[in-house]
């Protein structure tokens, strides 16, 4: 019988999302299907025959295709979401919200009439609203509706980490809890450095500054570029998520997910550690808190609520 190669649709051929088309083809994920609106289906398709026309040069049998008929994502396994717009210096997330709540609207009523059995990974930003919003519009179970934070914002963490320690990023671990915001909630206590735990090896003001600056991480980058938002981070946050999903890895990766209970929320859609597989969400990692942990999270769950309230009144 012939082995069926993986699909995953891309929506949004933007930064993020030519990025992340880019990055799951060379990793030979499976076939992808790179989708914009109509008015730019032209540029769309270029950009897709661009990557693939990169095949011979980086040895991979991914196909990629462009295309603005939601038909030719028929039956993807995987969809991505990084359709809308993205802040500019001095914007904040939130301020997204009332546009990208009716884009990645419009864009789940489609993908739930032509890949009704996919699992979904949300990028559009305010991200923890919009996983809400797309979970809402699908109508798929909640572990096949997954947000994207946690990998990047436990990156930037790990990054900043390495750097500071001078050390291989390889051998950082640790991750951040909480919503995209601002006040997202980078757990020290479980993060080390070749298992030893970094409050062994960084002074407390410095480990302090490692936590703001990984809190402020996106708005950094928007500064820093001017007119648009990171996307090699975010696009490889989403593909590593993708092969968790497609390789049935079973990764505990920080992601957005539906709490139903956990950590004391209900019905809040935001980033905990989770085990990711082929069946999507496949667990939920509880952990338990020290006081002011807790206090710090329930800062960053009602950040959350509030922009959820916007969408949902
Ligand atoms: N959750 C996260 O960690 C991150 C979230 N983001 C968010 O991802 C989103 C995309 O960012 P970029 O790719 O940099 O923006 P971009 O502006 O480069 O690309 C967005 C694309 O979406 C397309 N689009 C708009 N409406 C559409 C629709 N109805 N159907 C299909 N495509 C549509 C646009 O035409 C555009 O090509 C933003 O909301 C941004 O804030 C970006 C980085 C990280
Ligand atoms: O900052 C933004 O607007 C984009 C984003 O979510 C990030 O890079 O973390």
């Amino acid at each position: 019988m012939a082995i069926q190669r993986k699909k995953i649709t891309v929506v949004g051929a933007g930064f993020t999302g030519a990025t992340t088309a880019f990055l799951a083809a060379q990793k030979e994920l499976g076939d992808v299907v790179l989708l914009d609106i109509p008015q730019l289906e032209n540029p769309t398709k270029g950009k897709a025959l661009d990557m693939l026309e990169a095949s011979p040069v980086q040895g991979f049998d991914s196909n990629i295709v462009g295309t603005s008929n939601y038909d030719d994502t028929a039956n993807s396994d995987i969809v991505i979401i990084t359709a809308g717009i993205a802040r500019k210096p001095g914007m904040s997330r939130d301020d997204l919200v009332n546009t990208n709540a009716g884009i990645v609207r419009s864009v789940c009523d489609n993908v739930k009439r032509t890949s009704p059995n996919s699992i979904v990974i949300i990028l559009s930003n305010p991200v923890d609203a919009m996983t809400y919003v797309a979970y809402e519009a699908l109508g798929f179970p909640k572990e096949r509706v997954i947000g994207q934070s946690g990998v990047l914002d436990t990156a930037r963490y790990c990054t900043f980490i390495a750097q500071e320690l001078n050390v291989s990023v390889e051998d950082v671990r640790g991750f951040v809890l909480g919503g995209h915001g601002d006040d997202m909630v980078p757990l020290v206590r479980y993060s080390n450095v070749g298992g030893i735990p970094i409050e062994k090896l960084i002074p407390a003001d410095r480990i302090e500054a490692i936590v703001q600056r990984t809190r402020t991480g996106g708005g950094e980058i928007v500064n820093l570029l001017g007119n648009g938002s990171a996307y090699y981070a975010p696009a490889a946050s989403l593909v590593q998520m993708a092969e968790a999903i497609i390789k049935d890895k079973k990764r505990i990766i920080p992601a957005i997910a539906l709490l139903q209970g956990e950590y004391g929320y209900d019905n809040l859609f935001m980033g905990v550690p989770t085990l990711l597989g082929g069946e999507g969400i496949e667990k939920i990692f509880e952990l338990e808190l020290l006081p002011e942990e807790k206090t710090a999270l329930d800062k960053s769950a009602d950040s959350v609520r509030n922009v959820i309230k916007v969408v949902s009144a």
